[in-house]
C-alpha cells in the first residue's frame, strides 16, 4: 500500500466518525461530523493527485477508491435517515446504481478496466456536497443539491452501461 492507498483507506475509517457525530442530538455535533465529512471527501482529490503524482497506480488503489466513496456516501446517508433528515428513498437510488455499477465493474473480463468516468466524479462531488447540505441545513439548498446528484448519479449509472455491458 503506498500513501495513496493509506489516504485512500483513511476515507473508510473517518465514515464511522461521521456517522456517530451525525447521530448525536446536539446541532453542534451535526456541524463537527461536517468539517469531519469535508476532509473525508476531501481525501478522494487527495488520493487521486498523490497517485498520478508519484504514477503509482496500484490495484488496490482502483478498487478501493470508488469503494471508499460508497462507504462513506452510503454510511453518511444512513446517519442521516436515523436523524430523519434524508428520505429513505434517496438513499435507496444511491444504493442500487452503486451496487449495480460495482457488480458490473466485477464482471467485466479481465485486462478491461472501468475507471471513474468524468461524470461519475461529478456524481460523486454532488452526492457529497447534497449530504453536506442535508446533515445541517433545511429548506431548498439540499433539494437542489439531491436534484443535481441524483440526476448526476443517474445518468454517470447509464452511460457506464451503455459503455461497458457490451464488453461484460
Ligand atoms: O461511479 P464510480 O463507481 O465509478 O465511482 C466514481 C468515484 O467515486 C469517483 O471518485
Amino acid at each position: 500500500m503506498n500513501v495513496a492507498d493509506q489516504v485512500t483507506l483513511s476515507r473508510i475509517i473517518l465514515t464511522p466518525v461521521v456517522v456517530a457525530l451525525w447521530l448525536a442530538h446536539a446541532p453542534k455535533w451535526h456541524w463537527i461530523g461536517l468539517v469531519v465529512f469535508i476532509i473525508a471527501g476531501m481525501t478522494d482529490f487527495v488520493d487521486g493527485r498523490l497517485a498520478r503524482h508519484a504514477s503509482k497506480t496500484t490495484h488496490f488503489g482502483a478498487y478501493m477508491d470508488p469503494l471508499a466513496d460508497k462507504i462513506l456516501v452510503l454510511g453518511s446517508g444512513l446517519a442521516l435517515i436515523a436523524s430523519n433528515r434524508l428520505s429513505v428513498w434517496i438513499v435507496l437510488i444511491l444504493l442500487l446504481r452503486e451496487f449495480a455499477i460495482t457488480g458490473l465493474r466485477s464482471i467485466l473480463p479481465a485486462g478491461t478496466t472501468m475507471g471513474a468516468s468524468a461524470v461519475a466524479k461529478w456524481k460523486t462531488t454532488g452526492q457529497l456536497f447534497a449530504l453536506g447540505a442535508s446533515a445541517v441545513l433545511t429548506g431548498m439548498v439540499p433539494i437542489v443539491f439531491w436534484v443535481v446528484a441524483l440526476t448526476l448519479t443517474i445518468w454517470s449509472g447509464i452511460e457506464y452501461f451503455y459503455r461497458y455491458w457490451p464488453r461484460a
